[in-house]
């Protein structure tokens, strides 16, 4: 594509010299990866700043650099104010604003955006749709899974994934939409057809100043519905009522707002609602009709995920009959709130909950069903949010007969601070700290009685213990698995 009218997407920049009719073939913003006829974006980031490698991009084939300030290179630079602002709308334009293509929703909160994510990809595909999935598991186009770093790619990987989706003939996209992506502006340049929201609770302190700024981060969302690179097609905002945060994103877009929740004010409301350990049953009433739902999601937070989709999906035009079916066949998420089967009389379940309100839902949760002991085995990740340490810890504590704490992604932190961040305020017996997980799930299994649950949290769906900077192969359910054999029947 040639670089100079691809350039007039963006509202100001100066070149260091005349572009003529220059072609450029790819976008990138790692100088290693940059390839001939590249264009190369310089980005600050939070270890190293791109600028400095600019000279090992042109080396590697870039043709012209994308910077924040002048730079002295043998090929042109064009200069911005943000280069990863910049970089998210060329990165659009590049591959042909490929979400005016087709519909796309965008689910954002604290908890519970993966969950709904898949919920709305089933119901979708009930529909005979083709589905895209961006999330924290993985990144899908139809059936076929690609890995992923982040729950929200970077805007490059962003809109070159959309335009794979475009070609592959997808119907609709869904995508989780992270507060860090919204601050990074890693989704300027998509056309939002659904914006969703969870809810808002403690978590990434360590990110943003504070939970004010956190809100503001998720509300970019609502403010981008409808923005300059929107197509024409109805706008929806959905969010949760029982959630007070609403009140903020309401008032951050101007399209249409569908509210749920459990409180009559909802327009997609939960009634009649039944819980137990195998499957939830209740009401969902909407505007267009009610249906009663029967899922094998549990607890009262699925409750809300479900509504939320059911919310989307209805504003997306979906049938009730289709939500209804689709979400009676949904089988849950992978790392959410999975059992893990052995031949014990006690019960194992492995969930992703990783901030101390999912901690307190779950735990909740499992407190409504248990007929003994409650076990919990959690940790916190290294290099976050700080703060929700001696919270979690608090949660885990009050609501469980025993808890371990243990590792989960130390990276570059001391496991043995964490865990003492964790529990330096505890008082009472009813915990003790083991760092290695494999050792404090094997000891829990140990422990365990006729029917007692034990909840390992945080990790979910990894398949890794990231310590250093180094991934090791680790899975709560392959550990649990192997626990549960050797101590089956004691
Ligand atoms: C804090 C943060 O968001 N970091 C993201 C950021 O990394 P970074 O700022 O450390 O990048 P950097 O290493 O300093 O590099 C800066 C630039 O120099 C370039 N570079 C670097 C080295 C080199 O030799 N040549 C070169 O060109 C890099 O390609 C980059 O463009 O840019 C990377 C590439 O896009 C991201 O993968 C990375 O996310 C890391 C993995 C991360 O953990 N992010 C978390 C905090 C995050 O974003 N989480 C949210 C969801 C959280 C949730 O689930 O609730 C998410 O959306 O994933
Ligand atoms: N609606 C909800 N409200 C509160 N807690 C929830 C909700 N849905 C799920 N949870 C809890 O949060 C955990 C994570 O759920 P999920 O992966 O769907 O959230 P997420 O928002 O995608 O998280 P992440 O920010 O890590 O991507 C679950 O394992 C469960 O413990
Ligand atoms: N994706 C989130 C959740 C991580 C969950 C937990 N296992 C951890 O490593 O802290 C994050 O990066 O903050
Ligand atoms: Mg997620």
């Amino acid at each position: 594509m040639k670089l100079k009218p691809l350039l007039s997407v963006l509202p100001f920049y100066n070149v260091s010299e005349p572009l003529g009719d220059m072609e450029i073939s790819h976008l990138e913003a790692d100088s290693r990866k940059v390839g001939d006829g590249g264009l190369f974006v310089c980005v600050k980031g939070y270890t190293v700043d791109g600028h400095d490698f600019a000279q090992q991009a042109v080396s590697n084939g870039a043709s012209a650099i994308l910077a924040e300030k002048p730079m002295d290179t043998s090929v042109p630079v064009i200069h911005v104010e943000s280069t990863q602002r910049a970089a998210a709308v060329l990165a659009a334009a590049f591959h042909g604003n490929p979400t005016r293509h087709f519909p796309l929703i965008g689910v954002t909160g604290t908890n519970g955006k993966t969950t709904v994510t898949y919920l709305l990809e089933s119901i979708l595909n009930e529909w005979g749709r083709k589905t895209g999935l961006i999330g924290t598991i993985q990144m899908k186009i139809g059936q076929d899974a690609y890995p992923v770093n982040n729950t929200t790619p970077d805007a490059l990987l962003l809109q070159k994934t959309f335009q794979q989706m475009q070609k592959d003939h997808v119907d609709t996209a869904v995508m989780e939409v992270s507060s860090h992506a919204l601050d990074l502006g890693r989704v300027h340049g998509c056309d939002f057809d659904i914006a969703v929201f969870t809810n808002l609770s403690q978590d990434h302190l360590d990110y943003h100043k504070d939970m004010n700024d956190y809100l503001h981060a998720k509300s970019l969302l609502f403010a981008q519905l409808g923005n300059t690179y929107a197509s024409d097609r109805k706008k929806f905002a959905v969010v949760n009522d029982d959630d007070p945060a609403s009140v903020v994103l309401r008032k951050s877009t101007a399209q249409h707002v569908v509210t749920y929740g459990c409180e009559p004010s909802a327009q997609v409301r939960a009634t009649n609602i039944e819980l137990d350990v195998t499957h939830t049953t209740f009401t969902m009433e909407t505007p267009v009709g009610s249906i009663r739902i029967d899922s094998n999601l549990i607890g009262q937070f699925n409750v809300y995920n479900m509504l939320a989709a059911g919310a989307a999906a209805i504003s997306a035009g979906v049938p009730l009959s289709v939500i209804q079916q689709s979400l009676k066949q949904m089988k849950g998420v992978s790392g959410r709130f999975e059992p893990v089967h052995g031949h014990t009389d006690f019960a194992v379940v492995v969930d992703y909950a990783h901030t101390p309100d999912s901690l307190e839902n779950v735990l909740e949760t499992i407190n409504g069903f248990v007929e003994n002991n409650v076990y919990v085995v959690v940790g916190c990740g290294g290099d976050r949010d700080k703060q929700k340490r001696p919270m979690m810890a608090s949660v885990a504590t009050s609501h469980a007969d025993h808890v371990i704490f243990t590792s989960d992604n130390p990276r570059t932190e001391d496991p043995n601070a964490i865990l003492a961040d964790m529990t330096s305020g505890l008082t009472g017996d009813g915990f003790e700290v083991i760092e290695d997980r494999n050792d404090a799930i094997t000891h829990a299994v140990q422990l365990a009685e006729k029917g007692d649950i034990i909840l390992i949290a945080g990790k979910g769906h990894e398949t890794y213990q990231e310590i250093g900077d180094i991934r090791y192969d680790f899975d709560d359910r392959n550990v649990a698995r192997q626990a549960m054999q050797v101590y089956a029947g004691h």
